[in-house]
């Protein structure tokens, strides 16, 4: 089933590699067929270089394995809150990319300094409390992505297609697996840019809002993502 998303997931998933956002395992692409409400994701632990198309699971919105040998990847639940809680997301990743991690494990948003980063995402990309003891006994996975989701509730959350997970690292999403993984790779480029920036002027301010503004909307239109499409 769902031979054609299983083709999409698999080359999203091998694009992390290609564009040096994973080492070993530590990533997982996922998509979602809408019309019957399964998710595709990477199978759990499965080195890039030895996946297949094949190798992807089908996964349901509650997280019962439907097709598929392995096991889904750990992150399963994270991407299920974020898919039950926006419709408009049709691809998420999660990536442990060194310097979104960086700016993760510091626990900082990363300010936008720069015309790169407005292009893709409106303001400073957030990050995210740590869990709670009982939040990570209960659930680690699960509440990673409730707390996503209560951060970006009531937002235009494709507008800022990127979240930071306090001492863990950075997910993305995009209106389908290839979108997200462009965003995860901008994601990685302004984090590397902005942390050099403020190496090179620790007292740097974000870039003027009109130029934000200017280069948001020209690139994605006043209504984009805002419910429209
Ligand atoms: O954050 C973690 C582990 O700390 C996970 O994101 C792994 O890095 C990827 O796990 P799988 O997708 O292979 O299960």
């Amino acid at each position: 089933m769902l031979e054609e998303l299983k083709k999409e997931v698999y080359e999203a998933n091998m694009l992390l590699p290609k564009y040096g956002l994973v080492t070993f395992t530590w990533g997982n692409v996922s998509g979602i067929d809408r019309e019957s409400g399964l998710v595709v994701i990477k199978p759990s632990g499965v080195d890039y270089d030895k996946m297949t198309a094949d190798d992807m699971v089908v996964v349901d919105l509650e997280g019962n394995r439907v097709e598929g040998n392995l096991n889904p990847s750990s992150d399963t639940a994270t991407h299920l809150e974020l898919y039950k809680a926006f419709p408009d997301m049709g691809g998420i990743v999660h990536t442990h990319s060194p310097w979104a991690t960086s700016w993760a494990q510091a626990g900082r948003g990363i300010p936008c300094y720069g015309t790169t980063h407005a292009d893709y995402m409106y303001g400073e990309i957030p990050c995210v409390r740590n869990l709670t003891k009982e939040e990570i006994d209960e659930a680690y996975e699960k509440n990673t992505g409730v707390l996503i989701v209560e951060h970006f509730k009531d937002t235009e959350y494709m507008a800022m297609p990127a979240v930071l997970c306090k001492n863990h690292g950075p997910f993305t999403w995009g209106t389908d697996p290839h979108n997200a993984v462009h965003n995860a790779v901008v994601l990685e480029e302004v984090a590397k840019m902005a942390a050099r920036c403020e190496m090179i002027n620790p007292d740097v301010k974000p870039a003027p809002q009109e130029l934000q503004d200017k280069h948001y909307y020209r690139k994605h239109g006043k209504d984009a993502y805002y419910g429209q499409g």
